[in-house]
Parts: C-alpha cells; structure tokens; sequence
C-alpha cells in the first residue's frame, strides 16, 4: 500500500501512464467513435443542449465502464500474459501494480461511469453494464480459458458499444441500431484471428485455446474467409434496409473488396505478414465504415 507521503506529483507522473495502459486506451477509443456513431445517428436533426450534455455523459460513462472492464482483463489475465511475449511487459503482469489496486482502480471506473449513465438513462446504463460484464467475466474469466468460441460469444460485448450510444439518445432498442451491432459482430473473429494466427505461439505457450491452437493455421484461415463473407452480406443490410444510401454502398463495397481480398490471399498464401496485414487494416476498415455510414447519413437525410 501507498503511504501518503508516496503520493507526490513524480510519483503519479511515473504511475500514470501505467494505469492508462491498464485501460485499453486505443481499443476504447475506437469503441466510443463506433457509440458517437450511434448516439449522432439516433439524434433527429441538429441536437439540443440536453441532448449534448446526454452525449457527453455517456461518453464518459461508456469509456470508463469499458475501461473498467479492461482493467478487470489484465488482473484476470496477469498469468496468462507473462507467459506471452505481446504482454508479458505489461503493468500487472510486471508486479508494477498489483492486483489489488487495479482492482481498486477499476471499481472506481466502473463507479463513476455508472453514476454518469445512471444521469443518462437506465436502458443505457443496464446494455453497458451487460457489455462490461459480458468482457470482464464472460469472455475473460469463463470463455476465453475453455474454448475457442470465446471470442465469437465474448465478441457480443465488444459490439454493443453503438447500442449504447443510440439507447443514450433514444431509449428504444432499434433494429437499425442493432444492425450496427452485427456488423461488428461480424467483424470480430477475422480482426481476432488474424492476430491469434501470428500470435499463435504465444496462445500455445500460454494454453489458451484459441482457434488456430485447437484446430490448426488452415482451419482458422478458412474461417477468417467465412466470417469476411459474412461481414461483406451484413454490411450491405444498412442499404438493402434503406437506412443508408449509395455513399454508403460505394464506400463499403471499397473497404470490402479490400477486405475480401486480404482474406482471399492469407487462405490461399498463409502468410503471416498477410495475417498482421489484415489485423491492422481491420481497425482502418471499422473506423472507415462507420464514418461511410454517418457521412451518409448527414448528406441525405440530415441535410
Ligand atoms: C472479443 C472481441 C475482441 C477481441 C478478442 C479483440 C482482440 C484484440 C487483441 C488481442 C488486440 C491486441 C493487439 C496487440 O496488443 O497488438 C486488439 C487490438 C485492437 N482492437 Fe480488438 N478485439 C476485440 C474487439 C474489438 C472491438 C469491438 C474493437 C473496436 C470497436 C477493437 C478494436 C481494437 C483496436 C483499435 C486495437 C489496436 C489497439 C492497439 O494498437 O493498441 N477490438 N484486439
Ligand atoms: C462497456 C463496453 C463497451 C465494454 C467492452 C469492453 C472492452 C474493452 C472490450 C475489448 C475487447 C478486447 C480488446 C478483447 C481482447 O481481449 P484479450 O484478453 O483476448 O486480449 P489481450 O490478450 O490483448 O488482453
């Protein structure tokens, strides 16, 4: 434990950064783009000031919970991840902060951001604290340690966060929302996989069963193909459903054919560089896609 005399402003420059790590900042911030891209589409035309100050505090609510979340995954994980190379640096798995504080911390996290979405509303509260749950207990302390389904199971938590942003606004359950939610769905198992492929000897050091450890390098190529022409036949819902028109269409026929593409030549090459490829452009491809859909939407229904 900390004494106070501890607690200078050296100390928490030095700590900080450690405990921001703790939060997944980039994977949370690319989630509250994707609930931004929610909260604007369920708005009816320009917002009011009630309806920025709701945006802004369940922002805030959305990111710390999913921070609190992440936090809870690396004290879970902290054997785990000593054991691979990618996170064996990593604050709880070095003894930098033990386990007991990171928890301490995210207690906190997910105390302030409740109390923000309790300020929202209580649908959106309720789907957060389902999503925070559904990470830090479902995937990580029971999914992911007993199958290599955790993560198409798990993946419904990180899928939510345009639910939440829509329900911030519009406290209804809407299929167009819920659309949204698909897409990600769809999306997760090749952005995981493609990982897990060039990772694969760090999941088998480690004992974790992900799919190419159980089932082999050719079986989750075929796989990752799969769920890409899944995401392709999902992410064309928006315009079937005419929610989205032809800007939309276009952009994403560009990002899939890019995607399909990818997918195509790692089953066909297997190669690992094709497989980093696809991790990253899977990140350029989400955030690419949900700007296409909000653009969109600001062009020909808003204005
Ligand atoms: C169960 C679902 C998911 C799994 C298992 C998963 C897995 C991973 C893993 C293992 C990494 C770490 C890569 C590294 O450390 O080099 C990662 C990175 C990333 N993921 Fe996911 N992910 C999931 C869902 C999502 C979702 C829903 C989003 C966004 C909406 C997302 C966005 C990102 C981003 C932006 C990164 C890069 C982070 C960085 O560069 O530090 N992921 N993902
Ligand atoms: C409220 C809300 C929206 C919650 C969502 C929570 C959240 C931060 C999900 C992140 C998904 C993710 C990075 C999974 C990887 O975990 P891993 O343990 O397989 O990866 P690792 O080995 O890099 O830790």
């Amino acid at each position: 434990m900390a004494t106070l005399s501890q607690v200078t402003p050296r100390n928490i420059a030095l700590i900080a950064p450690q405990y921001l790590e703790l939060c997944k900042p980039k994977v949370v911030f690319v989630m509250l783009i994707t609930a931004w891209v929610g909260m604007l589409l369920a708005l009816p035309g320009i917002p009011t000031f009630h309806q920025v100050g709701q945006m802004i505090l369940a922002s805030v609510g959305i990111s710390l919970c999913a921070a609190s979340s992440a936090v809870v995954n690396h004290v879970v994980d902290k054997w785990r991840d000593q054991k691979m190379q990618r996170t064996q640096r990593r604050p709880v798995a070095q003894g930098q902060i033990a386990s007991k504080q990171a928890l301490l911390f995210a207690s906190a996290l997910l105390i302030i951001g409740s109390g923000c979405l309790l300020q929202v509303n209580l649908l959106c509260l309720y789907l957060t604290l389902f999503a925070t749950l559904g990470y830090a207990v479902l995937y990580t302390l029971v999914l992911k340690p007993i199958t290599p389904q955790n993560i198409t199971i798990g993946g419904i938590a990180g899928a939510l966060p345009p639910l939440l942003g829509w329900t911030a606004i519009s406290p209804n359950i809407s299929a167009h929302a819920l659309l949204l939610v698909l897409i990600i769905f769809a999306w997760t198992p090749p952005h995981f996989w493609a990982l897990a492929l060039y990772r694969v000897k760090d999941y088998q050091k480690a004992e974790v069963p992900m799919l190419p450890v159980t089932h082999g390098q050719a079986f989750t190529r075929l796989h990752i193909l799969l769920y890409s022409v899944l995401l392709v036949i999902v992410t064309a819902l928006p315009w079937l459903s005419q929610f989205s028109s032809w800007l939309y269409l276009v952009s994403v026929s560009y990002l899939n054919i890019k995607f399909m593409s990818l997918a195509w030549r790692l089953y066909k090459e297997k190669s690992m560089t094709l497989a980093q490829k696809l991790f990253k452009y899977s990140i350029v491809y989400l955030l690419g896609l949900f700007l296409a859909i909000l653009l969109d939407r600001i062009l020909f229904f808003w204005l």
